[in-house]
Formats: structure tokens, sequence, C-alpha cells
């Protein structure tokens, strides 16, 4: 039975922290892929400016593709209208078949929110989450959310990933600022950042939200 990862997020950009926690994911729960799904137009980011979808897909490609175990998908940046988790998790079933598992990737504070995502009831029958949390975060008070989800809660597992200070909040703050993002993200990314200026306070690549 093949078991495939899903690593959802905007990505922007994508990062050491991202590519730590697919990686300790897949190494922990034996799974044979991780496919890295950058957001199209990210439902809970509806009034911040991203970058545009296909630059992210770009990047994240440049950071993933020296793994064996990383692939990547279009499948939401392709699909016009909100990135929901649950269409995205029905294509990959239409596309790896009935007897795949499916586990999505997400970090601790994507947990604590998950009651309100879209058909969260059909999602979580679909696959199970795999939340990463860091050492020094409050563990119980993650547990004790989780346990409150009741039905959901044997679906949901708490993984530790090593401590990554990361963000990409604070990867764009550099950017605009002119400072080093050396060793926070992989150096084709950085490369690449600096060749189409993506990050600049002027860029086209930056899209608000309507
Ligand atoms: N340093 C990190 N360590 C572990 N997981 C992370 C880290 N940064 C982000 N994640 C998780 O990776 C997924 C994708 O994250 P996302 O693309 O929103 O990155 P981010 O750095 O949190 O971005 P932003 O700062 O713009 O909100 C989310 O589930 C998030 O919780
Ligand atoms: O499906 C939903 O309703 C939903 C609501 C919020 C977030 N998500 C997904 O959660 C993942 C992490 O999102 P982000 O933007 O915080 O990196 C990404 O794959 C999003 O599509 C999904």
């Amino acid at each position: 039975m093949v078991r495939v990862g899903i690593m959802g997020g905007t990505f922007d950009p994508v990062h050491y922290g991202h590519l730590v926690t697919a990686e300790a994911a897949a190494d922990l729960f034996d799974l044979s892929v991780v496919v890295f799904v950058p957001s199209g137009r990210p439902p809970h980011k509806q009034h911040q400016a991203v970058t545009d979808p296909w630059e992210r897909y770009r990047l994240t490609e440049l950071a993933t593709c020296s793994n064996p175990r990383f692939r990547m998908s279009d499948v939401e940046v392709s699909r016009p209208g909100y990135s929901y988790a649950i269409d995205t998790v029905r294509a990959f079933r239409r596309e790896y078949g009935e007897q795949a598992e499916f586990f999505f990737i997400t970090g601790a504070d994507a947990i604590l929110e998950i009651m309100t995502w879209r058909q969260i009831d059909q999602l979580m029958a679909e696959c199970r989450f795999i939340a990463a949390y860091r050492p020094g975060y409050d563990r119980d008070h993650l547990r004790e959310a989780v346990a409150r989800m009741e039905a959901f809660s044997g679906r949901i597992h708490l993984v530790e990933v090593p401590a990554l200070a990361i963000s990409s909040t604070d990867i764009r703050r550099r950017l605009y600022q002119g400072r080093s993002v050396k060793y926070l993200l992989p150096e084709p990314v950085i490369h690449r950042i600096v060749e189409t200026g993506s990050y600049h306070p002027s860029s086209c690549h930056r899209q608000p939200r309507e």
C-alpha cells in the first residue's frame, strides 16, 4: 500500500522549516513520497498579498528537486478559486487509487484551526494528519486541544520536529530590508529570488487579494 504525505502550504517562499518537517514526517511514518502542494489562493489568507502562485511553485520545485522522496503537484495552482484541502485530497485519491493512505502534513498552529476547514468530516475520513510542533511548544495544550476533537483525535498524529525558528513572514521582511537570508532557505531558491526580484517591495509578483 502506498503511503503518501501531502505537504500543503502557501510557501511564500519555501524554507528549511518546511523541508525538515516533510523529511521528518516521511521518516517517522514511512511515507513513500511527500508531495508539496503550493496553494493557488489560500482560503485563510484572503486579505493578504501573496506572491504569484506559479512563482511560489517554481521556488518550491527548486527546493525539493534534490530529494528523491519529494514530489511537486500543481493541482492547487492550476485550479481556479480558493484552494481547499478536500478538493486536493480528492484529486490525489483519483490519481493514487483507493488503496493509497494519505497523511496531510501541517504545523501545530494549523491543526488548532482544523475544525474551520472546509468539509472537515469528509477530509478526516480521507486522510490522517501529521501535526508538527517544535521543541518548546506547549505540547500538553496541543494534546488537550486534539483530544477535544473527539472523533478526529485518532486521526491526528503529533510529531516533534527540530527547532527551526524560520517563517516565510520573517524571510519576506528580511528581503524587503535587503538583509541576508542565507541558511534559512536553499541556495538555488535564494538565487532565483535575487534574479527575479520577486520579494522586492515594488515587485509585480505580489498580488493583492480582492
Ligand atoms: N519552521 C517551521 N517548522 C515546521 N513547520 C513549519 C515551519 N514553518 C511553517 N511550517 C508549516 O508548514 C506549512 C506551510 O506553511 P506556510 O507556507 O504558511 O509557511 P510559514 O512560514 O508559516 O508562512 P507565513 O509566515 O507566511 O505564515 C504550515 O502547516 C506551517 O504550519
Ligand atoms: O481546506 C481548507 O479549508 C483549508 C483552510 C486553511 C488552510 N488549508 C491548508 O492548510 C495548508 C497550510 O496553509 P498555510 O497557507 O498556512 O501554509 C495549505 O495546504 C492550505 O491549503 C486548508
